[in-house]
């Protein structure tokens, strides 16, 4: 399996004690396939996907990926697996805005140390983007904003891809559009890929469903 989580838990503090947001999760994900999260406003799923993503650590419970417990690491560790291995696309888009097109896009492959201008350059065709290369973020539409996003993601090739209401941003057809040419993309890389969502008819395009209510499967 490329992600195993198991009993995850999660609270957050307030001014009443420990709130549970996560109360005992346990999914997994092998490469190459694709899961959709959804789940009501509040359920957790924003909270999980950050805690695969490493951006926080569980109360109890494990999460690995590729054999590595992400919770046993060190920040260091963390950031390492977050940079070589995850992907994580957002609602909003996250560009660099003083960075062009083109260096928006081969950013992370960078630091990963994967940079590829060939790969890249055929990415930015299937994404739609060769034309606009030499823009800057602000001048694009939020489509092609995330389709940028999207091919910032893959030019890294990571294994395990991320994605926080993906579409959210965008309208209806051109959300779905975004998520297909990401699904597409996404299966020719064989990453496995997660994705937060509120809508029944993108889950609908995935492989499997995992659906939280207040912070179990249900
Ligand atoms: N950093 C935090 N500190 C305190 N409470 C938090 C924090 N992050 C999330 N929560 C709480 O945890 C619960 C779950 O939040 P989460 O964002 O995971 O839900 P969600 O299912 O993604 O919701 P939505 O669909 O509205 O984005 C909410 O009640 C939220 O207020």
């Amino acid at each position: 399996m490329l992600l195993t989580v198991e009993n995850l838990q999660k609270s957050f503090p307030s001014a009443d004690g420990p709130v549970p947001v996560l109360r005992g999760v346990s999914f997994s994900l092998a490469a190459g396939r694709t899961l959709a999260l959804t789940g009501e406003s509040g359920s957790g799923k924003s909270t999980l996907l950050h805690l695969c993503a490493g951006l926080d650590a569980p109360d109890a419970g494990r999460i690995v990926i590729e054999g590595r417990d992400i919770a046993a690491q060190s920040d260091a560790g963390r950031a390492a697996m977050r940079r070589d291995t995850v992907g994580l696309v957002f609602q909003q888009f996250n560009l660099i805005p003083s960075l062009s097109v083109a260096d928006n896009l081969s950013f992370h492959a960078r630091l990963a140390g994967r940079d590829d201008p060939d790969r890249d350059a055929a990415l930015a065709e299937r994404l739609g983007l060769a034309a606009h290369l030499a823009k800057f973020p602000e001048q694009l539409s939020g489509g092609q904003q995330q389709r940028v996003a999207i091919g910032r993601v893959l030019a890294a090739r990571p294994h395990l891809i991320l994605a926080d209401e993906p579409t959210g941003n965008l309208d209806e057809a051109t959300g779905a559009a975004v998520l297909d040419l990401m699904l597409e993309l996404v299966a020719e890389s064989g990453a496995a890929f997660l994705m937060v969502t509120h809508s029944e008819r993108l889950a609908a395009r995935l492989d499997a469903r995992l659906h939280l209510r207040a912070g179990q499967v249900e």
